[in-house]
């Protein structure tokens, strides 16, 4: 089957149903149950997955923009689109936040981009507007980025952060790092060496015969129990180095068992509990790797995590960041990424970062973004690797 023209096919009969005066309800409950039927084959099993479990999120998208009166303003105003700042500031809310929202609510429908730019608000905005019979009142008005008081703290009760709040919850921890691990070995092409082109990149370092010495010197940063550097070692069984697994001692303690046999001739691994918020003590490796690190915390932390990798690197040492990265246009961006945006934030109080927003973190604390490398399947995933050197690294520009 040409699966390419098929697609095709099926946006020309939107395109075509789009142009026709309305539909009745009969017809469209046939054209809903064919599209349903569609959907249910060709939807990836990990997006059912996400739905079922943190698909709460876009209801509560909905939620803070009711209490904004964001739909309250759309609805009686005279204006047919909108900007986002216009409506923040109408919203006497954070900008940020209410870009956010927005992204969310078009993921849902509730809202066209236009191809200006700017927000259309959909025929059902009405039911969600003063009077309408789905309003109803919650606060907030910022985006959380207080890493140590936000929904999560509030709702457990608690002071600490979630990363710390799980070394006392081991079942939740271990959960959580399967989870991590899951994410990876399900999803072949969200692998970090399926999108970084490992072997023309490590060329150099590949062979069986050298000595560590000769390798290449990995620093995998908050890398969990290892699942990052097993996938890269299973990848190139001929890449020769010297591996470091860095994260908090709890996590550490649980690293794979087949990473604590690596003690060859020509690889070596070490386990090295320590904090990303304290100075890197590995200096001048080859490459620090990040992996979904970043999108753990707000900026302030991330900056903090990342001047210490800057502090470490040498003028040729290579940082990888593997991390969901948005696109910067709202109309592309999917409602699974409006999702994760909102799970981060109540359990972290961070976010999902456009690339726009990576290269403002990276250049805050001098190093530059080379290059964005993104899967051959665009479109189906956000994560991708960022490829950044000091910004007086002499490979720069
Ligand atoms: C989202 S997980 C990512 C794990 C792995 N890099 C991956 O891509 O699957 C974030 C990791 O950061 C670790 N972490 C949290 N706080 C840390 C700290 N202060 N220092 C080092 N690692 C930390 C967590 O234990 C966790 O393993």
């Amino acid at each position: 089957m040409d699966v390419t023209r098929l697609a095709a096919s099926i946006c020309e009969a939107a395109e075509l149903l789009a142009s026709q005066p309305a539909i009745d309800l009969v017809q469209r409950a046939e054209l809903s149950r064919a599209c349903e039927k569609l959907y249910a084959i060709v939807e990836q099993p990990s997006s059912r997955l996400e739905k079922a479990t943190v698909g709460i999120t876009p209801i509560v998208a909905v939620r803070i923009a009711i209490d904004m009166g964001i739909f309250d303003f759309v609805h009686h105003s005279p204006k047919k689109e909108f900007n986002s700042d216009e409506i923040a500031t109408r919203a006497g809310a954070d900008p940020l936040l209410v870009c956010r929202i927005l992204r969310s609510l078009t993921a849902s429908g509730i809202f066209n981009v236009t191809p200006a730019g700017t927000y259309k608000p959909d025929i059902v905005v009405k039911d969600l507007a003063e009077g309408g019979y789905l309003a109803s009142r919650i606060m907030m008005n910022l985006s959380p980025e207080n890493a140590y008081a936000g929904p999560f703290q509030y709702v457990f009760g608690t002071e600490e952060h979630y990363f710390d709040w799980m070394t006392s919850h081991p079942s939740q921890l271990d959960a959580f790092n399967r989870t991590m691990q899951a994410g990876v070995i399900r999803d072949n092409a969200a692998r970090w060496t399926q999108i970084f082109p490992v072997a023309q990149r490590f060329q150099q370092f590949l062979g069986a015969n050298s000595p560590v010495d000769k390798g290449i010197q990995l620093v995998d940063i908050g890398g969990g129990i290892g699942h990052e550097i097993k996938i890269l070692l299973d990848t190139l069984p001929c890449l020769r180095g010297h591996f470091v697994l860095q994260d908090v001692p709890g996590v550490i303690q649980s690293m794979l068992p087949e990473l604590k046999t690596i003690t060859a001739a020509t690889r070596t691994l070490q386990a090295m509990p320590c904090s990303f918020f304290d100075p890197q003590p590995v200096i001048g490796a080859d490459i620090y790797f990040l992996g979904r690190v970043l999108h753990d915390w707000p900026d302030a932390q991330a900056r903090s995590i990342l001047q210490h990798t800057r502090n470490a690197m040498g003028k040729d040492s290579l940082l990888l960041i593997h991390d969901r990265v948005l696109p910067d246009g709202p109309e592309k961006v999917h409602l699974s990424d409006t999702i994760m945006d909102f799970n981060m934030m109540a359990l972290c109080s961070s976010l999902e970062r456009t690339e726009t927003q990576f290269r403002d973190l990276l250049i805050s604390v001098g190093l530059d973004l080379v290059r964005v490398w993104r899967p051959s399947t665009a479109g189906l995933h956000r994560q991708a690797v960022l490829e950044a050197v000091r910004a007086d690294s002499p490979d720069d520009g």
